[in-house]
């Protein structure tokens, strides 16, 4: 029986093949090309939005043979053309073939499809088809939530990104923010997302550029992450150190596509550098010049500092940032909301003593506390004991300074080394941790950051 199955296939494939060279015969038919990149070396938006279209097609679905291979996230399986694969697809009427260009023909080993049409179809439906591809892959695109990625620039290739696919987790959910303020920046957001015709209408690049200000460990990096899962925007995270000219940053940003946050992170320390390599005038024109509009549209930009005091005022000026949104070391009701993500509690028998003490001026960061609350998972009252601790012990240098002396003292006496997860009670446990991973970052003036004002997104 399966032999018999097996020449019927066969016959089928060999006649199938038969009829299409008869076809060819009989008919002159013409060939396209849509390469992965254009001749600018950018992402070819068509390429894209082919590749979406193609592997939706019932005919890949239901092909004999067919790549499988995993989706940016892990758990998705597409199935996507097969180098010697052809496959058949109908509009109007008209009868056409796509294949893929065995990549190893292509020098820079990117992809290409080939389209193969009938000329007299050709002068009649490319324009509908083709248009009729976009409109079918953004229809893919708002159905499913994108797949996401992070590009990152490297020092070795100069003006290329390298990509991994984005997973972070971060939510607008999981910050903890004044509610005002976050859903001020959500409906900034989403009213960004529907006025492309209107940021035309007024000549202006469809793009909103945002600040992140605030001490360290306040949430700046993780929101990034929220409004690049909110908006389903890739990532493209730009390391300044890497970059050796003006014109690098130029030709990275000519690479970046549209729907995507770029990110510069920690400005106010680079621009404070004297052995910086990229000059202040190169970053205006990243953040505004012309340049911004050769590139891709529809783009959020994010820069985070510490402090904006000391930046020049017109890296800020309205037009290059238009959202300021400051991010405060914890207060009461971050604490709460803190509480409740990592703790699961809403209300419990020491927060009056916990309110009174953040009412005194003892702060200390989200992250600080929120590591805390993570050693203590199992014990909620054991997990806010030791943020009581921590805020009347080191807390103090943020805000009332009653024991800060001796807090530098102890930090100076304290022997390098690691401290594994379980062992954090206190937050020089955790800065210990902390540092290990990370090199230790000048610790800024906190009063005077805390003195900034509470929401300003304007
Ligand atoms: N407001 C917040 N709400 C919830 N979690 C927070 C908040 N702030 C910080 N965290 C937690 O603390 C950790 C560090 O936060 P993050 O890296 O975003 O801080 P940052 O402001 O970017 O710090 P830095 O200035 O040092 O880069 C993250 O794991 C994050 O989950
Ligand atoms: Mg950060």
């Amino acid at each position: 029986l399966i032999a018999v199955i097996g020449a019927k296939v066969f016959q089928t494939g060999c006649v199938k093949r038969v009829w299409r060279r008869m076809e060819d015969w009989f008919h002159v038919y013409q060939f396209l090309t849509v390469p992965e990149l254009n001749q600018t070396k950018h992402q070819n938006q068509l390429y894209t939005n082919l590749s979406l279209y193609l592997h939706s097609l019932p005919s890949i679905q239901d092909s004999h043979f067919a790549n499988l291979v995993t989706g940016k996230n892990q758990n998705d399986i597409v199935l996507c053309l097969a180098p010697n694969q052809i496959i058949q697809d109908n509009f109007l009427g008209a009868t056409i073939y796509w294949f893929n260009q065995p990549t190893h023909t292509n020098p820079k080993g990117t992809g290409t499809y080939v389209l193969k049409i009938r000329k007299v179809d050709k002068r009649r439906i490319l324009r509908p088809y083709l248009q009729h591809i976009h409109a079918v892959a953004h229809e893919i695109e708002q159905q499913g939530k994108r797949d996401l990625c992070l590009f990152t620039n490297s020092a070795d290739e100069f003006g290329h990104w390298r990509s991994v696919p984005f997973t972070h987790p971060s939510t607008f959910d999981t910050i903890a923010m004044e509610p005002d303020l976050k859903n001020k920046v959500k409906s900034d957001l989403e009213s960004f997302l529907r006025a492309k015709q209107y940021y035309h209408r007024n000549g202006r690049v469809w793009k909103r550029s945002f600040l992140l200000y605030g001490p360290s460990g306040t949430g700046k990096s993780s929101f990034v992450a929220a409004m690049a899962n909110f908006l389903s925007y890739d990532v493209f995270d730009i390391d300044l150190n890497k970059i050796p000219s003006d014109s690098e940053l130029k030709l990275l940003l000519l690479h970046t596509t549209p729907k995507s946050v770029v990110v510069i992170e920690d400005l106010d320390r680079f621009v404070a550098e004297k052995t910086a390599r990229i000059s202040v005038s190169g970053i205006l024109n990243f953040m505004d010049g012309l340049i911004t509009s050769c590139c891709a549209e529809e783009r959020v930009m994010v820069f985070t500092m510490n402090t904006k005091e000391h930046v020049d005022p017109n890296l800020l000026r309205p037009g290059r940032i238009d959202v300021h949104i400051h991010f405060p070391l914890c207060d009461f009701s971050a604490f709460k909301t803190l509480a409740n993500s990592y703790l699961g509690v809403k209300e419990h028998k020491l927060f009056p003593q916990v309110q009174e003490i953040f009412q005194n001026g003892a702060s200390l960061s989200p992250a600080e506390i929120g590591e805390l609350m993570i050693a203590n998972r199992n014990s909620p009252s054991r997990a806010i004991r030791s943020v009581i601790t921590a805020l009347q012990t080191d807390g103090d240098g943020r805000g009332c300074g009653l024991m800060g002396k001796q807090k530098e003292e102890d930090e100076m006496d304290e022997p390098d080394g690691v401290v594994c997860g379980e062992g954090v009670n206190t937050v020089k446990d955790l800065r210990r941790l902390y540092s290990f991973f990370r090199f230790r970052v000048t610790r800024k003036s906190s009063s005077s950051n805390s003195s900034l004002p509470a929401s300003p997104l304007r």
